[in-house]
Protein backbone atom coordinates (compact mmCIF):
# COMPACT_ATOMS: atom_id res chain seq x y z
CA UNK A 1 0.00 0.00 0.00
CA UNK A 2 1.21 3.24 -0.70
CA UNK A 3 1.80 5.36 2.24
CA UNK A 4 0.04 8.68 3.38
CA UNK A 5 2.63 10.18 5.50
CA UNK A 6 6.04 8.67 6.91
CA UNK A 7 6.93 9.52 10.75
CA UNK A 8 10.94 9.02 11.35
CA UNK A 9 12.39 9.32 14.45
CA UNK A 10 9.93 12.00 16.12
CA UNK A 11 9.90 12.83 19.67
CA UNK A 12 8.32 15.44 21.54
CA UNK A 13 9.02 17.31 24.75
CA UNK A 14 6.57 19.83 26.92
CA UNK A 15 7.69 21.71 29.21
CA UNK A 16 5.33 21.75 32.45
CA UNK A 17 6.35 23.98 35.67
CA UNK A 18 10.17 24.07 34.64
CA UNK A 19 10.26 20.75 34.18
CA UNK A 20 10.95 18.54 30.88
CA UNK A 21 8.15 15.81 29.94
CA UNK A 22 9.19 13.55 27.03
CA UNK A 23 6.25 12.49 25.56
CA UNK A 24 7.09 11.09 22.25
CA UNK A 25 10.84 9.42 21.78
CA UNK A 26 12.01 8.72 18.41
CA UNK A 27 8.77 7.37 17.24
CA UNK A 28 9.01 6.00 13.18
CA UNK A 29 6.15 4.29 11.36
CA UNK A 30 4.19 4.53 8.75
CA UNK A 31 0.32 5.07 7.67
CA UNK A 32 -0.53 3.88 4.79
CA UNK A 33 -3.01 5.42 2.09
CA UNK A 34 -6.37 4.15 3.28
CA UNK A 35 -5.56 2.11 6.13
CA UNK A 36 -7.30 2.10 9.39
CA UNK A 37 -4.42 2.50 12.05
CA UNK A 38 -4.84 2.51 16.00
CA UNK A 39 -2.37 3.87 18.48
CA UNK A 40 -3.00 1.86 22.04
CA UNK A 41 -0.99 2.40 25.46
CA UNK A 42 -1.72 3.32 28.76
CA UNK A 43 -2.65 6.93 30.07
CA UNK A 44 -0.17 8.70 29.40
CA UNK A 45 2.12 7.33 26.48
CA UNK A 46 1.95 9.51 24.13
CA UNK A 47 -0.84 8.76 22.45
CA UNK A 48 -2.62 12.59 22.00
CA UNK A 49 0.60 13.46 21.26
CA UNK A 50 1.11 11.72 18.15
CA UNK A 51 -2.45 12.45 16.86
CA UNK A 52 -1.46 16.17 17.77
CA UNK A 53 2.20 15.89 16.14
CA UNK A 54 0.64 14.39 12.60
CA UNK A 55 -2.21 16.97 12.71
CA UNK A 56 0.37 19.57 13.08
CA UNK A 57 -1.85 20.54 16.34
CA UNK A 58 1.06 20.50 18.98
CA UNK A 59 1.57 23.35 21.37
CA UNK A 60 4.19 26.09 19.96
CA UNK A 61 6.13 25.66 23.11
CA UNK A 62 6.51 21.69 22.82
CA UNK A 63 9.62 20.70 21.24
CA UNK A 64 9.64 18.17 18.21
CA UNK A 65 12.61 16.34 16.56
CA UNK A 66 12.43 13.94 13.92
CA UNK A 67 9.96 14.71 10.31
CA UNK A 68 6.56 14.11 9.15
CA UNK A 69 6.35 13.55 5.32
CA UNK A 70 3.52 13.18 3.70
CA UNK A 71 3.76 11.34 0.21
CA UNK A 72 1.55 12.46 -3.16
CA UNK A 73 -1.65 13.39 -2.35
CA UNK A 74 -4.15 10.22 -3.18
CA UNK A 75 -7.16 10.86 -5.13
CA UNK A 76 -10.21 12.41 -3.26
CA UNK A 77 -13.08 10.52 -2.94
CA UNK A 78 -15.59 13.20 -1.92
CA UNK A 79 -16.40 16.65 -2.03
CA UNK A 80 -13.89 19.01 -3.40
CA UNK A 81 -10.83 20.00 -1.25
CA UNK A 82 -11.63 22.71 1.36
CA UNK A 83 -10.00 23.80 4.71
CA UNK A 84 -11.00 21.70 7.33
CA UNK A 85 -12.52 22.23 10.60
CA UNK A 86 -10.49 22.10 13.64
CA UNK A 87 -12.29 21.18 16.67
CA UNK A 88 -10.56 22.57 19.10
CA UNK A 89 -10.84 21.26 22.98
CA UNK A 90 -8.23 23.93 23.91
CA UNK A 91 -10.83 26.68 22.72
CA UNK A 92 -13.69 25.04 22.42
CA UNK A 93 -15.48 25.87 19.71
CA UNK A 94 -14.72 24.82 16.39
CA UNK A 95 -11.74 27.17 15.09
CA UNK A 96 -10.16 27.07 11.35
CA UNK A 97 -6.94 25.55 11.55
CA UNK A 98 -4.03 25.16 9.56
CA UNK A 99 -1.64 22.34 9.52
CA UNK A 100 2.10 22.56 9.80
CA UNK A 101 4.28 21.95 6.63
CA UNK A 102 4.17 17.98 5.93
CA UNK A 103 7.48 18.00 6.09
CA UNK A 104 8.76 18.94 9.11
CA UNK A 105 12.25 18.42 10.11
CA UNK A 106 13.06 20.31 13.03
CA UNK A 107 16.34 19.68 15.21
CA UNK A 108 15.74 17.75 18.26
CA UNK A 109 15.14 20.65 20.70
CA UNK A 110 14.24 23.39 18.52
CA UNK A 111 10.67 25.19 19.35
CA UNK A 112 8.36 24.21 17.01
CA UNK A 113 7.52 27.73 16.15
CA UNK A 114 10.31 27.79 13.83
CA UNK A 115 7.90 25.48 11.83
CA UNK A 116 7.37 26.79 8.61
CA UNK A 117 3.59 26.83 8.65
CA UNK A 118 2.97 27.81 12.94
CA UNK A 119 1.30 25.04 15.48
CA UNK A 120 -1.64 25.64 17.89
CA UNK A 121 -0.19 28.63 19.62
CA UNK A 122 -3.59 30.21 21.50
CA UNK A 123 -5.10 30.02 18.46
CA UNK A 124 -4.85 28.30 14.58
CA UNK A 125 -3.29 30.43 12.62
CA UNK A 126 -3.14 29.92 8.55
CA UNK A 127 -0.07 32.20 8.43
CA UNK A 128 3.10 30.82 7.09
CA UNK A 129 6.63 31.74 8.95
CA UNK A 130 9.94 31.47 8.27
CA UNK A 131 9.80 32.48 4.34
CA UNK A 132 7.84 29.16 3.84
CA UNK A 133 6.61 30.25 0.13
CA UNK A 134 10.59 30.06 -0.43
CA UNK A 135 10.48 26.57 0.13
CA UNK A 136 10.19 23.71 -2.36
CA UNK A 137 7.76 21.06 -1.21
CA UNK A 138 9.26 17.63 -1.89
CA UNK A 139 6.14 16.19 -1.20
CA UNK A 140 2.23 16.98 -1.08
CA UNK A 141 1.35 19.38 0.85
CA UNK A 142 -1.71 19.58 2.88
CA UNK A 143 -3.07 22.92 2.99
CA UNK A 144 -4.81 24.54 5.92
CA UNK A 145 -6.22 21.65 7.52
CA UNK A 146 -7.92 20.22 4.56
CA UNK A 147 -6.38 16.87 4.37
CA UNK A 148 -7.31 15.87 8.00
CA UNK A 149 -10.67 15.72 10.28
CA UNK A 150 -10.05 15.87 13.98
CA UNK A 151 -12.65 14.21 16.36
CA UNK A 152 -11.90 14.68 20.18
CA UNK A 153 -12.44 13.17 23.19
CA UNK A 154 -15.73 15.17 24.60
CA UNK A 155 -17.70 16.16 22.15
CA UNK A 156 -19.14 19.38 24.51
CA UNK A 157 -15.98 21.10 24.47
CA UNK A 158 -15.53 21.15 20.64
CA UNK A 159 -18.50 22.10 20.01
CA UNK A 160 -19.66 25.75 20.69
CA UNK A 161 -22.45 25.66 23.09
CA UNK A 162 -24.54 28.70 22.19
CA UNK A 163 -24.71 27.98 17.92
CA UNK A 164 -26.81 25.37 16.34
CA UNK A 165 -25.05 22.70 15.67
CA UNK A 166 -26.27 22.46 11.78
CA UNK A 167 -24.83 26.16 11.57
CA UNK A 168 -21.35 24.89 13.05
CA UNK A 169 -20.94 21.93 9.85
CA UNK A 170 -22.33 24.61 7.48
CA UNK A 171 -20.00 27.16 8.49
CA UNK A 172 -17.46 24.77 7.38
CA UNK A 173 -18.86 24.00 4.32
CA UNK A 174 -19.41 27.79 3.84
CA UNK A 175 -16.03 29.08 4.56
CA UNK A 176 -14.11 26.13 2.86
CA UNK A 177 -16.21 24.69 0.24
CA UNK A 178 -17.10 28.16 -1.43
CA UNK A 179 -20.61 27.26 -0.91
CA UNK A 180 -23.35 29.90 -0.05
CA UNK A 181 -25.55 29.27 3.09
CA UNK A 182 -28.21 27.10 1.68
CA UNK A 183 -26.10 25.00 -0.37
CA UNK A 184 -23.50 25.03 3.12
CA UNK A 185 -26.64 24.38 5.14
CA UNK A 186 -28.11 22.11 2.43
CA UNK A 187 -24.57 20.08 2.77
CA UNK A 188 -24.52 20.01 6.75
CA UNK A 189 -28.41 17.98 6.48
CA UNK A 190 -26.44 15.60 4.23
CA UNK A 191 -24.23 14.98 7.04
CA UNK A 192 -26.90 15.16 9.65
CA UNK A 193 -28.09 12.13 7.73
CA UNK A 194 -24.73 10.22 7.44
CA UNK A 195 -23.57 10.35 10.91
CA UNK A 196 -27.73 9.53 11.20
CA UNK A 197 -28.94 11.86 13.48
CA UNK A 198 -32.43 11.30 13.53
CA UNK A 199 -34.65 14.20 12.29
CA UNK A 200 -31.73 15.65 10.55
CA UNK A 201 -34.27 18.57 9.57
CA UNK A 202 -34.66 19.77 13.32
CA UNK A 203 -31.24 18.79 14.20
CA UNK A 204 -30.13 21.71 12.27
CA UNK A 205 -31.52 23.73 14.52
CA UNK A 206 -30.63 22.67 17.87
CA UNK A 207 -27.81 23.38 20.25
CA UNK A 208 -25.47 21.08 21.42
CA UNK A 209 -26.95 21.01 25.06
CA UNK A 210 -30.21 19.66 23.76
CA UNK A 211 -28.08 16.69 22.09
CA UNK A 212 -27.20 13.07 24.07
CA UNK A 213 -23.36 13.03 24.48
CA UNK A 214 -23.13 10.04 21.52
CA UNK A 215 -25.31 12.44 19.32
CA UNK A 216 -22.83 15.60 20.07
CA UNK A 217 -20.25 13.22 18.93
CA UNK A 218 -21.92 12.66 15.86
CA UNK A 219 -22.35 16.00 15.45
CA UNK A 220 -18.74 16.46 16.03
CA UNK A 221 -17.87 13.88 13.45
CA UNK A 222 -19.98 15.57 10.79
CA UNK A 223 -18.09 18.78 10.76
CA UNK A 224 -15.04 16.75 11.12
CA UNK A 225 -15.32 15.20 7.73
CA UNK A 226 -17.07 17.82 6.20
CA UNK A 227 -14.67 19.60 4.49
CA UNK A 228 -14.01 15.57 3.15
CA UNK A 229 -10.86 15.08 4.49
CA UNK A 230 -8.33 11.96 3.40
CA UNK A 231 -7.28 11.52 6.88
CA UNK A 232 -9.49 11.25 9.99
CA UNK A 233 -7.83 10.98 13.60
CA UNK A 234 -10.20 10.06 16.03
CA UNK A 235 -8.80 10.67 19.73
CA UNK A 236 -10.59 8.61 22.01
CA UNK A 237 -13.53 9.82 20.58
CA UNK A 238 -15.76 7.39 22.13
CA UNK A 239 -14.04 6.95 26.03
CA UNK A 240 -16.51 9.40 27.47
CA UNK A 241 -19.49 7.28 26.08
CA UNK A 242 -21.64 4.34 27.66
CA UNK A 243 -20.08 1.00 26.10
CA UNK A 244 -23.48 0.95 24.00
CA UNK A 245 -22.86 4.10 22.64
CA UNK A 246 -19.06 3.22 22.09
CA UNK A 247 -19.94 0.60 20.05
CA UNK A 248 -22.42 2.79 17.58
CA UNK A 249 -20.01 5.78 17.37
CA UNK A 250 -17.52 3.07 16.59
CA UNK A 251 -19.55 1.50 13.61
CA UNK A 252 -20.39 5.04 12.62
CA UNK A 253 -16.74 5.58 12.24
CA UNK A 254 -15.97 2.25 10.17
CA UNK A 255 -19.12 3.53 7.67
CA UNK A 256 -17.74 6.71 7.09
CA UNK A 257 -14.14 5.75 6.47
CA UNK A 258 -15.29 3.34 4.30
CA UNK A 259 -17.56 5.80 2.35
CA UNK A 260 -15.57 8.40 1.81
CA UNK A 261 -12.21 6.11 1.66
CA UNK A 262 -10.73 7.93 4.49
CA UNK A 263 -7.23 6.49 6.14
CA UNK A 264 -8.02 6.44 9.72
CA UNK A 265 -5.90 6.93 12.87
CA UNK A 266 -7.65 5.75 16.25
CA UNK A 267 -6.77 6.46 19.17
CA UNK A 268 -7.40 4.28 21.90
CA UNK A 269 -6.47 2.89 25.37
CA UNK A 270 -8.75 0.16 24.78
CA UNK A 271 -7.47 -2.78 22.96
CA UNK A 272 -10.57 -4.47 21.97
CA UNK A 273 -11.89 -1.54 20.65
CA UNK A 274 -9.22 -0.82 18.45
CA UNK A 275 -9.46 -4.37 17.62
CA UNK A 276 -12.71 -3.70 16.32
CA UNK A 277 -11.50 -1.02 14.08
CA UNK A 278 -8.60 -1.19 13.01
CA UNK A 279 -6.65 -3.46 10.56
CA UNK A 280 -2.85 -2.52 12.39
CA UNK A 281 -2.07 -1.60 15.58
CA UNK A 282 0.66 0.33 17.01
CA UNK A 283 1.68 0.15 20.55
CA UNK A 284 2.78 3.01 22.49
CA UNK A 285 4.47 2.49 25.81
CA UNK A 286 6.50 5.77 27.68
CA UNK A 287 6.62 7.65 24.67
CA UNK A 288 7.95 5.13 22.56
CA UNK A 289 6.80 2.92 20.36
CA UNK A 290 6.94 -1.44 20.78
CA UNK A 291 5.09 -2.81 19.04
CA UNK A 292 3.23 -2.24 15.19
CA UNK A 293 1.82 -4.82 13.44
CA UNK A 294 -2.13 -6.33 12.06
CA UNK A 295 -4.33 -6.63 14.35
CA UNK A 296 -4.74 -10.33 14.06
CA UNK A 297 -1.31 -10.44 15.55
CA UNK A 298 -1.18 -8.01 17.60
CA UNK A 299 -4.22 -9.98 19.49
CA UNK A 300 -3.30 -13.34 19.13
CA UNK A 301 0.27 -12.95 18.84
CA UNK A 302 1.81 -10.29 20.45
CA UNK A 303 5.37 -10.37 20.89
CA UNK A 304 5.92 -7.30 23.39
CA UNK A 305 5.32 -8.39 26.93
CA UNK A 306 3.21 -4.65 27.99
CA UNK A 307 0.96 -5.61 24.30
CA UNK A 308 0.56 -9.19 26.57
CA UNK A 309 -0.49 -7.57 29.19
CA UNK A 310 -2.86 -4.86 27.75
CA UNK A 311 -4.66 -7.99 25.95
CA UNK A 312 -4.30 -10.28 29.11
CA UNK A 313 -5.92 -6.88 31.30
CA UNK A 314 -8.76 -7.06 28.84
CA UNK A 315 -9.67 -10.54 29.14
CA UNK A 316 -9.39 -10.81 32.55
CA UNK A 317 -12.18 -7.91 32.88
CA UNK A 318 -14.25 -9.03 29.98
CA UNK A 319 -15.38 -12.66 28.72
CA UNK A 320 -16.02 -10.92 25.37
CA UNK A 321 -13.36 -11.75 22.35
CA UNK A 322 -11.11 -8.90 21.20
CA UNK A 323 -11.55 -10.06 17.54
CA UNK A 324 -13.84 -11.64 15.45
CA UNK A 325 -10.83 -13.53 14.30
CA UNK A 326 -12.00 -11.90 11.01
CA UNK A 327 -10.21 -8.45 11.20
CA UNK A 328 -12.72 -5.42 11.70
CA UNK A 329 -15.62 -6.47 12.64
CA UNK A 330 -17.91 -3.80 12.58
N1 LIG B 1 0.57 20.21 27.29
C1 LIG B 1 1.34 19.42 28.03
N2 LIG B 1 2.27 19.93 28.86
C2 LIG B 1 3.08 19.14 29.59
N3 LIG B 1 3.04 17.79 29.55
C3 LIG B 1 2.13 17.22 28.74
C4 LIG B 1 1.24 18.01 27.94
N4 LIG B 1 0.46 17.15 27.24
C5 LIG B 1 0.83 15.91 27.59
N5 LIG B 1 1.85 15.95 28.49
C6 LIG B 1 2.54 14.80 29.07
O1 LIG B 1 3.08 14.06 27.99
C7 LIG B 1 2.94 12.66 28.24
C8 LIG B 1 2.12 12.03 27.11
O2 LIG B 1 0.81 12.58 27.17
P1 LIG B 1 -0.31 12.20 26.12
O3 LIG B 1 -1.50 13.03 26.43
O4 LIG B 1 0.24 12.25 24.76
O5 LIG B 1 -0.57 10.67 26.50
P2 LIG B 1 -1.84 9.77 26.19
O6 LIG B 1 -1.32 8.40 25.95
O7 LIG B 1 -2.67 10.38 25.12
O8 LIG B 1 -2.61 9.81 27.57
P3 LIG B 1 -4.19 9.79 27.83
O9 LIG B 1 -4.68 8.47 27.34
O10 LIG B 1 -4.29 9.93 29.32
O11 LIG B 1 -4.79 10.95 27.09
C9 LIG B 1 2.30 12.53 29.60
O12 LIG B 1 3.33 12.38 30.55
C10 LIG B 1 1.61 13.86 29.80
O13 LIG B 1 1.50 14.19 31.15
Amino acid sequence: MTALLSIRDLSVRYRRDGVEVAALKGVSLEVAAGERLAIIGESGSGKSTLALAIAGLLLASSKIGGSIEWQSQPPRSVTPPSVLPDISPARGEIALSSLPSPTVNVAEGEPSAKLPISPLAGEMSGRTEGGAKDRQPLHFQPVGGRDIGFVFQDPSSSLDPVMPVGKQIAEVARTHLGLDWSQSLARAKTLLERVRLPDPDAALHTYPHQLSGGQKQRVAIAAAIAAGPKLLIADEATSALDTIVQAEIVALIHRLVAEDGMTLVFISHDIALAARLAERIAVLRHGELVELGATAEIINAPRHAYTRALRDAHLDLDAEPLLDRQGASV
